[in-house]
């Protein structure tokens, strides 16, 4: 119950950076869920702005809150992305895809002008890696994938969601991978990128504008990056 403390603050405080008239990209997990909740709130007490979402999830909870949805095709840019994640560093790198929404998350990240992550205390780690690394990868040919991550040593397990494959919300797998401590985040997200069949990999390294740190006696922290963050797309 404490870790929720901690998740809700740290969502709802990032909803504070929110202007009439923005677009919002709506993150998704037990942590962005308190940002959507705020925000449904608030667009029900007459905020106005328009927001895309991360995946279906968060597209269902937006429209239960009657938070207004336009298709991402439809965007140019977006304002704010809050959203949460698995693992941060002191160099505000990021794992990402826990829930297994990286490829649309990494995507709308990449399209916002800020990137407002919002995690409980747990989520910080000195070196990432702890939290195995959700890679998303294509079903076709899937296992000569598998093999070449098992080449890279990454010790890769197939999500299961009961007996079945997980499949994301754009129809492939997800294979997490352990790499032991990822003291080289750049090169490994290089070298994923090099395999065939892999379409996303869960590491965000230069897209957190901030992360707001929520811990279980309900305060924040508010960590911002010294330097812009430089998208690569
Ligand atoms: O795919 C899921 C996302 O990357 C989540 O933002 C991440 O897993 C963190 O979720 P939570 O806030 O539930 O720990």
């Amino acid at each position: 119950m404490d870790i929720n403390i901690g998740k809700k603050a740290a969502g709802e405080r990032a909803v504070d950076f929110l202007q009439p008239g923005m677009t919002v990209g709506l993150g998704t997990g037990s942590t962005a869920y308190y940002a959507i909740k705020r925000i449904g709130g608030m667009v029900r007490d007459g905020l106005v702005i328009r927001a895309v979402a991360t995946s279906e999830e968060s597209a269902r909870l937006a429209e239960l809150e009657q938070i207004p949805l336009v298709p991402f095709d439809q965007v140019e840019v977006i304002d704010i992305d809050i959203d949460g994640a698995d693992e941060v560093n002191d160099q505000l790198q990021l794992i990402k895809g826990g829930g297994g929404a990286l490829l649309r998350e990494k995507i709308i990240a990449a399209s916002s002008k800020e990137m407002i992550v919002v995690v409980d205390e747990n989520k910080l780690v000195k070196t990432l890696g702890k939290f195995p690394l959700p890679v998303e990868i294509i079903p076709f040919a899937w296992e000569l994938t598998f093999r070449h991550l098992v080449a890279l040593g990454a010790n890769p397990v197939t999500r299961m969601l009961g007996n079945e494959r997980f499949v994301t919300d754009n129809g492939n797998y997800i294979l997490d991978c352990s790499f032991g401590q990822i003291t080289d985040a750049v090169e490994l997200n290089t070298q994923l990128k090099e395999i065939p069949g892999i379409v996303e990999n869960g590491l965000f390294l230069n897209y957190a504008s901030a992360v707001i740190v929520g811990y279980k006696d309900g305060t924040i922290k508010e960590i911002t990056r010294p330097y812009p963050a430089t998208k690569s797309f």
